[in-house]
């Protein structure tokens, strides 16, 4: 068991962050929030909220409730590598993906994560080493449309190679969901998650744990780290961690709600990722919360009144104190500043300790995902046939549709650029910019080497997400949380389309139904959303490049 003081968990603040810690913990304190937290109280975020907490807090007590997966996953890949089976893929979005993708990056071992309904990236991840795949099907509700047309897919990849998919397929979900019935009939290994926790606070039930340990990661270290921490985030005491992350993050009066995440630089590799999801989906609801912009490192954000910058730092480094000072006081960190070191199994249980604070102090409930539903529902709807936001191309400039919803702000644009730059007129002085791009995150991952030029010509946040991916995490604060962001949406006609066996609809009309209705649903909400659609994907890629850039080097838009 790794004891508590190798954990090295600290949390230091500066500014505004500081000053929410000194206000609001004594109160947490004295109302016995990190006692009851860890007893399951389902009324500490109030009454609405009180059935769905009821059933999502068994994620406290999962260091010591998870331990005999260990055993259990230890076997199976050992089962598996003796057949030659050690290429391990995840199917899954948001909470049944992110988890494992941050502890296979930080353990250096491979996972290869498929979490996107973008035909190209589908076709890219079937093709790779089929024969040697065994294949992790993600999904507590069992029914959602990505993670059900890639266990499609993957079953057809299987059959045409000679494969027996019973073999090759191991399933994760709650007991009794629809995934749950049809994978036992079809004899997959079926692994059952913990029923009340919530996906996204899902890292150390069998959701993380079973793609970690087939991938060859520690999974009895990370329980370890968060076990041995446990008893000091249940501590109704001052020093509590998790109440001064959560007090920080949620306390800062005037609401500092854009979280800066800076996540390089540590033993840990890409938590920002995981940490976006939980806090954006956890908080971004009833027209407030919390929005992360992950940032790569503290030159790469402009620095904004409205902002708390969240720096990791090495576990093992006493000085974080001074680092997160001196972040500060250099200028990069701005006037709310928070250090979070600590080993990853450790940090997994400190962060959702403080979205339940947060949650509190914001007066939501950290559990659900109510605008989630709204752009799933939009999305179904445009493959039955529906019609979206601004079907018809205001125009086409070379090899790219340009369209524009939620409102009259396109004027006598005629050009990408002209486009990009009326878009970036609709930022108010607290927006954000959202790019919310529709392509393959790996073949197409140079795209979002965009996000910093852009925010630093704009001089306001700008987040990068990848569709569909970013729907479950940053999607829900987008349509959920304060009504301030603008809109950059981008869409490619795929290299080759592909079918999605057994359901009539393609993987490209699927993608495409997605990016409609959330485009929509933002609309809806009265957002501005610009459509940019490649009609041919590399010479459109390299025209929206040159355009971004075009418009981030002159600074127009600037503020
Ligand atoms: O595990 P499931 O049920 O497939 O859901 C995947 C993700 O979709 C959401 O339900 C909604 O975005 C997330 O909260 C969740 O992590």
């Amino acid at each position: 068991m790794t004891e508590p003081d190798t954990i090295g968990i600290t949390v230091t603040a500066s500014g505004a962050a500081a000053d929410a810690i000194d206000r609001h913990l004594p109160g947490l304190v004295e109302a016995g929030f990190a006692g009851k937290l860890f007893d399951q109280d389902p009324t500490l975020w109030g009454e609405a909220a009180q059935e769905e907490a009821a059933k999502r807090l068994s994620w406290v007590g999962l260091a010591r409730s998870s331990r005999p997966l260990v055993g259990e996953i230890s076997a199976l890949r050992e089962d598996l590598r003796g057949k030659g089976v050690d290429h391990v893929v995840l199917c899954g979005m948001g909470g049944s993906s992110l988890a494992p993708e941050v502890i296979c990056a930080t353990a250096g071992v491979p996972l290869t994560v498929l979490d996107s309904s973008q035909p190209d990236m589908v076709r890219a991840a079937l093709r790779d080493r089929l024969d040697s795949t065994v294949v992790v099907v993600s999904s507590k509700s069992g029914s959602t449309v990505e993670t059900d047309s890639q266990r499609r897919a993957y079953e057809q990849a299987f059959r045409d190679a000679g494969i027996d998919p019973a073999e090759r397929i191991v399933v994760v979900t709650d007991p009794g969901s629809p995934l749950d019935g049809e994978a036992r009939e079809a004899g997959y290994r079926v692994i059952n998650a913990d029923p009340d926790v919530g996906g996204r606070y899902s890292a150390l039930t069998a959701f993380g744990l079973v793609p970690s340990g087939l991938a060859g990661a520690d999974i009895e270290r990370l329980l370890d780290e968060a076990e041995a921490i446990t008893d000091l985030l249940a501590d109704d005491d001052t020093s509590n961690p998790g109440l001064r992350l959560g007090a920080a993050l949620g306390g800062t009066e005037p609401l500092r709600d854009k979280i800066v995440l800076i996540d390089a630089g540590t033993q840990i590799t890409g938590f920002g990722d995981w940490a976006e999801q939980l806090i954006a989906e956890s908080t971004g609801k009833d027209g407030t919360g919390l929005l992360p912009v992950v940032v790569g490192s503290a030159a790469d954000g402009p620095q904004t009144d409205d902002e708390t910058w969240v720096l990791l730092m090495p576990s093992d480094d006493d000085e974080s104190e001074d680092n997160a000072t001196s972040a500060s006081s250099d200028g990069t960190g701005g006037e709310s500043t928070v250090g979070v070191s600590g080993a990853l199994g450790a940090q997994l249980l400190l962060w959702e300790v403080a979205t339940a604070v947060a949650g509190r102090l914001l007066g939501i409930n950290p559990f659900d995902q109510p605008d989630v539903e709204s752009a799933k529902q939009a999305a179904r709807d445009l493959l039955g046939g529906g019609s979206g936001a601004a079907d018809e191309p205001a125009f086409v400039d070379g090899d790219i549709q340009v369209r524009a919803a939620g409102g009259d702000w396109l004027g006598d644009a005629s050009t990408v650029s002209d486009a990009l730059r009326r878009l970036i007129d609709q930022l108010g002085p607290t927006g954000y910019l959202a790019v919310m791009a529709y392509l393959d995150r790996i073949a197409d991952s140079a795209l979002a080497d965009t996000r910093v030029p852009l925010a630093t010509s704009l001089g306001r946040p700008v987040t990068f997400g990848w569709g569909p991916r970013f729907l479950h995490s940053t999607g829900q604060y987008h349509k959920g949380g304060r009504p301030e962001g603008v809109y950059l949406q981008i869409t490619t006609e795929p290299r080759e389309d592909l079918a999605v066996p057994g359901r009539d609809f393609t993987f490209g009309e699927f993608v495409s139904a997605q990016a409609g209705g959330d485009a929509k649903v933002l609309a809806d909400h009265g957002r501005p959303v610009l459509r940019l659609h490649l009609t041919a994907h590399d010479a459109g890629l390299a025209q929206l490049t040159r355009a971004i850039s075009e418009v981030s080097g002159n600074g127009a838009g600037a503020r």
